[in-house]
């Protein structure tokens, strides 16, 4: 899967210089005019638009897709909207863990986070995703700016457990977010850069005590803050399935109380995507969507087709003011 190399600009000489295009190049030349008039509605619509795009750290193993995932938060920006980038870093962490000879295991979908552990949680996703990310992003231009829950009092949370099989499970130092200051991503935003932000976040109730958040849960609370009109989960599955692993019974939207329902079918990552998004939707984002980032350009997929891809999260009225029409299931 390579991204398609973006063409390149016309300079001068080449304006000044330039012969006439051949029948076949100009039926591609069409044909790639047609895709661009065919976004039109969805620009004009979307134009300054705030997406909060939050990319799972399962859909950046691989090389080629984190380069088209960077082109196209760029394209967003281009376009003249505003995105904003929350990442995780799930699998990255797994993997320094393992070098360091560290174990950690899952419950409800959240990581138990020893003191140990949480060292390498921040050191991972801000230290190193978030740089990676930053670094692909400024290749586009020197637009995205990195910053962690810490920075400027961006996140405030407080310790969280979780309830497995009706039992309570003790997370360690896992975080829910509880307050969100969204100043300095709107100081970002306003400065016409991408703010890319990894969910480590300051426990109000210990000093100097940092929690791990799971970047989903941090990604809707940050859409709510800042009034997003869209939630992108990138993840590894093409999005949520009815009767998960069943292929055959994915789901194009869903309302808030339908997935609710689910909730209790779904299991390992997909409880605390599936929470985050009744949660932002329920808090006024108009529509959430899961995505699968596997799919080079799936963002550009989502926000300028009518059909989309992946599932939608609406809110119960379905009366949302939303670019999809053509779904069904809600
Ligand atoms: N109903 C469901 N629909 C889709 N995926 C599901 C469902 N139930 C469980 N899953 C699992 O949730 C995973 C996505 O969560 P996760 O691995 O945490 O992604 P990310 O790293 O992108 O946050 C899927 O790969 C799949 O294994
Ligand atoms: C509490 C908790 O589980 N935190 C997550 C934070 C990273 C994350 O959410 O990464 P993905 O988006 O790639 O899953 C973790 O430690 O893995």
């Amino acid at each position: 899967m390579t991204p398609d190399a973006p063409s390149t600009p016309p300079t001068a000489s080449t304006n000044t210089v330039r012969g006439h295009i051949g029948k076949a190049a100009l039926r591609v030349a069409q044909g790639k005019a047609q895709t661009l008039v065919e976004a039109l509605p969805w620009l004009e619509q979307f134009r300054g638009a705030l997406v909060v795009v939050k990319y799972g750290g399962n859909a950046m193993t691989d090389d080629s897709l984190k380069a088209a995932f960077a082109q196209d938060v760029a394209f967003l920006r281009y376009a003249g909207l505003r995105p904003v980038v929350v990442h995780g870093g799930g699998p990255q962490i797994a993997s320094m863990l393992d070098r360091l000879g560290l174990e950690s295991e899952f419950r409800g979908g959240l990581r138990v986070t020893t003191p140990e552990v949480m060292d390498v949680v921040r050191m991972v996703l801000t230290g190193q995703v978030g740089r990676e990310l930053v670094g692909l992003l400024n290749q586009h231009g020197p637009v995205a700016v990195g910053l962690s829950g810490e920075d400027a009092g961006l996140f405030g949370a407080r310790r969280r457990g979780t309830v497995v099989d009706g039992e309570d499970v003790d997370l360690g130092l896992v975080g829910d977010v509880v307050a969100v200051n969204p100043g300095a991503v709107q100081d970002i935003l306003d400065a016409g850069r991408i703010p890319v932000v990894s969910t480590v976040a300051p426990d109000l109730d210990t000093d100097g005590q940092v929690l791990n958040i799971n970047a989903d849960t941090a990604a809707a609370a940050l859409a709510v803050a800042l009034k997003a009109h869209k939630l992108v989960m990138l993840t590894d599955v093409e999005g949520v399935y009815a009767a998960w692993p069943d292929r055959d019974s994915l789901l194009s939207s869903l309302t808030v109380s339908g997935a609710r329902d689910l909730l209790t079918r779904v299991d390992s990552g997909m409880i605390p995507k599936l929470e985050a998004c009744i949660r932002a939707v329920e808090q006024g984002v108009p529509q959430a969507h899961v995505v699968d980032g596997r799919q080079p350009h799936s963002i550009l997929l989502e926000v300028f087709t009518s059909e989309g891809i992946g599932t939608m999260i609406l809110p119960d009225s379905n009366d949302a003011d939303r670019n999809d029409t053509d779904r069904e299931d809600a």
